[in-house]
């Protein structure tokens, strides 16, 4: 990852200070000519756009229903409007917010043979095409372009650029939300890379057939770009940072109901898991458009776990609602505009996502509690004595705060550059934890075990055992997953403690009870257990 700093750096403090930025989520609506096989059944389109904001329905054989007849939303699109427009005149600002660091999200939903991927195709290959002239024309800064794409077809998640059909799973990071394992990325290179990618992905979604469409697609499909920049100037300098941001593609299946799409058997089954999908997305979105009050069910399907941050999170999300003009269609279409009215009461909370490097983090920190000594020093006229003292008493907690998270920082510096020490004297544990790794140290008199790099649940581990009064040293280097590294680090440690059981049967360990003689096999075992697992 390259870095940013300087100009960069202050641009993004004043981001910050500017705070996360609350907006609503845009909604578009964009209504599809008439098909040709409506014509030929004689259909009749009882939907019109009055306006850039306005759609209405036209039935007056239907006059003295209780549904609204107009409807208004960000920005309608008639059925003779161009993807492009679609595009330029709603989509594109949000999508294109990811090369300033900011998530977003464009959604296409409606029924099935509404217009959904028509219109996502385009959208997605006009942000693409879009994106890489921002990086052409900005080659002060390095970019990194990732792309990944999945479906979730019968609530299991796919990876659409691999042949293997096991689902993945989701993981619950503490820093990252919901993240997918093992996802496959690959880092974009160009144009041509990109279609290669999308025809990958379109032949392996899942196509089935319905009455509606001949080539309806059964599952919602998300395409992610994940953009990371960094100012070339700093490339590989201490003091970095980057910003990173990913936007998402959403294609989802049709919201259609099962039975309306003729469904049996197999696509039943599937309709009934599109539904649950979109049920619960419905869920959600009502709820949150009435506030944010209460439990919202993110969770109760995989569609919504993964898209949370775009549903009322950190992220920019727009909504492109498409629809049928077909008079067969009306109940659906007033489905989907009954979802487009809650939608757009929905509030996301967009920020500047920066990585920052251990010493550009230090710096920042410095800085901020520098500029909260001076606004001490200097403070404004207090309305009362009691309001000077609160404020005090306030600063006090957040340079106390700030000054402890400098002190952990450079700590745990020190221990990445110096880790490799020895530490004599009884055994020890230190642990570290910090956002993305947690580091254990155990050491002893006649040994010392050191692990590093622990990633969710990928781990990295490091088993270095140093016979201190011994000049051998043994190096074992094992990587898997948690419970993997386990299990050989038991057969390791165990043919260790077989070859030099003299040593470690004296070792001993001090706790509070006062000096006992330990086996350090079970006790490190325990201790892995207790705080990785
Ligand atoms: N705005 C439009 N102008 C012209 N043709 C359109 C438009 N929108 C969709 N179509 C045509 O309508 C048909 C169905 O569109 P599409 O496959 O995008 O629907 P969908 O909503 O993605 O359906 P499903 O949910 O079943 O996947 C396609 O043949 C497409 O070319």
């Amino acid at each position: 990852m390259g870095a940013i700093g300087g100009e960069d750096l202050m641009k993004w403090e004043k981001m910050q200070g500017a705070g996360a930025r609350e907006e609503k989520i845009l909604v578009l609506v964009r209504l599809r000519p008439l098909s040709e096989k409506e014509v030929a059944s004689n259909e009749v389109a009882d939907w019109e756009c009055i306006n850039d904001t306005t759609i209405l329905y036209r039935n007056t054989l239907r006059e003295g229903s209780t549904f609204p007849t107009a409807y208004t939303f960000d920005r309608v699109f008639r059925g003779d409007c161009s993807t492009r427009q679609v595009y330029e005149e709603g989509a594109q600002q949000i999508a294109l917010s990811v090369v300033n660091g900011i998530n977003s999200s464009i959604f296409a939903y409606g029924q099935t043979s509404s217009g959904k991927t028509y219109t996502m195709d385009g959208i997605t290959e006009f942000t693409v095409a879009e994106i890489f002239d921002y990086i052409h024309r900005h080659e002060e800064r390095a970019f990194v372009v990732k792309f990944s794409a999945i479906e979730i077809y019968n609530e299991a998640v796919r990876d659409l650029l691999s042949s293997d059909n096991t689902p993945l799973r989701l993981l619950d990071d503490p820093e990252r939300g919901t993240i997918i394992e093992k996802i496959t990325e690959e880092v974009l290179r160009d144009w041509s890379h990109l279609k290669e990618l999308l025809s990958i992905c379109e032949a392996q979604r899942q196509i089935g057939e319905t009455a509606l469409n001949e080539k309806s697609s059964r599952s919602h499909q998300i395409i992610r770009l994940a953009i990371e920049s960094s100012a070339r100037e700093f490339l590989g300098k201490g003091n970095s940072t980057t910003l990173a941001a990913s936007v998402n593609f959403v294609d989802l299946a049709g919201s259609e109901r099962a039975a309306q799409a003729l469904s049996a058997g197999t696509r039943l089954k599937e309709g009934s898991h599109i539904n649950r999908s979109l049920l619960t997305l419905g869920t959600v979105i009502r709820k949150l458009s009435k506030g944010r009050h209460g439990h919202i069910n993110y969770r109760d399907s995989k569609l919504t776990r993964i898209l949370q941050p775009c549903l009322g999170g950190n992220a920019r999300t727009a909504i492109i609602c498409t629809l049928s003009p077909a008079r067969s269609h009306v109940e659906q279409t007033r489905n989907t505009l009954l979802f487009a009215c809650c939608a757009k009461e929905v509030t996301t909370k967009a920020q500047v996502n920066v990585v920052m490097s251990d010493k550009a983090l230090v710096k920042h920190l410095q800085k901020e509690l520098a500029r909260l000594e001076s606004e001490l020093r200097t403070p404004g006229p207090p309305s009362s004595t009691c309001d000077y003292t609160t404020l005090l008493r306030k600063k006090d907690v957040q340079i106390e705060k700030m000054e402890k998270e400098i002190r952990e920082l450079k700590k745990q510096r020190v221990l990445l550059n110096h880790g490799w020490r020895i530490y004599y004297g009884w055994l020890e544990m230190i642990m570290i934890q910090d956002k993305l790794q947690t580091i254990i140290i155990l050491s002893g008199k006649q040994g010392m075990f050191r692990m590093m790099n622990i990633q969710y649940h990928q781990v990295w581990l490091i088993l270095i055992i140093r016979m201190v009064s011994e000049s051998s040293t043994i190096h074992i280097l094992m990587k898997g997953t948690v419970r993997a590294v386990l299990r050989k680090l038991q057969v390791e440690l165990q043919k260790i403690l077989m070859t030099t059981a003299k040593k470690f049967a004296v070792l001993r360990w001090k706790s509070q009870a006062g000096t006992r003689t330990l086996d350090p096999l079970p006790y490190l075992l325990l201790a892995m257990k207790e705080h990785l697992l």
